[in-house]
């Protein structure tokens, strides 16, 4: 069966953190490819400090012409929240059922799923793989901790259903923090891909308003 990963994220910027993680879930669960799917709308946060144009643009220069990782800008085709069941339907709608989807979560992504929207379909549509965070510490829910004990497995073979808890190699790098360096007058270097960086200082993001 063949094996497709789904990273979905703000990427308000994309960064080592995602990029890393990204190549290591490929190899780990042997994946045939994985798309990174910038979200246009996304719910339960604030307005991201760059459009979706911009952030969409930004993981296509981090990505270049890596194999096996590839962008999915199909959250940026639809007017509505970026509800992440709808893109797990649409992909499904694309695939076919006869395809496992791996839908990637860092820790506090996956802690906070009991919020999102229809969560209890999305083990319906896909296998969750969730990554550890080592700039977070958050508890996880009692929901999530039932869900953990009954769906975990560490050879994940079926279409959907499953939940993969993976070691990945732990960078503590966040969007929030490289939006503060560069909002501070500070470097954000080798914390995101070279052209990231040169798109961020070329587009003038992230920086203070000039405004009183
Ligand atoms: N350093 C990291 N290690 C592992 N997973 C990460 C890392 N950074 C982000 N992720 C995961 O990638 C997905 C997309 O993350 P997102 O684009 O929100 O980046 P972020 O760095 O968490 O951004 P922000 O600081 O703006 O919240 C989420 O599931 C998130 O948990
Ligand atoms: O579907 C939802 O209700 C939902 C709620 C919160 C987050 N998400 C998705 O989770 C992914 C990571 O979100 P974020 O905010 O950490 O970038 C991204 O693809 C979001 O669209 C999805």
């Amino acid at each position: 069966m063949r094996r497709v990963g789904l990273l979905g994220g703000t990427f308000d910027p994309v960064h080592f953190g995602h990029l890393r993680s990204a190549v290591e879930v490929c190899e780990q669960l042997q994946l045939d490819e994985l798309r990174l799917i910038p979200s246009a709308r996304p719910p339960h946060r604030g307005m991201p400090g760059a459009t979706a144009a911009q952030r969409l643009r930004m993981v296509e220069l981090a990505l270049g012409q890596g194999g096996g990782l590839q962008v999915d800008d199909r959250e940026l085709q639809r007017e509505r929240p970026s509800y992440t069941v709808e893109t797990l339907e649409s992909l499904r709608q694309e695939l076919g059922s006869d395809v496992a989807l791996f839908m990637v979560l860092g820790w506090d992504a996956f802690c906070g799923l009991p919020s999102w929207h229809r969560w209890e379909s999305l083990l319906e549509l896909a296998n969750l793989v969730v990554l550890q965070r080592p700039d977070y510490d958050l508890e996880v829910p009692e929901v999530l901790k039932d869900l953990l004990a009954a769906r975990s497995s560490d050879q994940p073979e079926r279409s959907h259903g499953q939940i993969i808890c993976l070691s990945q190699t732990p960078l503590a790098i966040s969007a929030t923090h490289i939006r503060t360096l560069v909002g501070s007058g500070a470097s954000p270097r080798f914390l995101l891909p070279d052209a990231v960086l040169d798109y961020i200082e070329n587009e003038g993001l992230y920086r203070p308003s000039t405004k009183d």
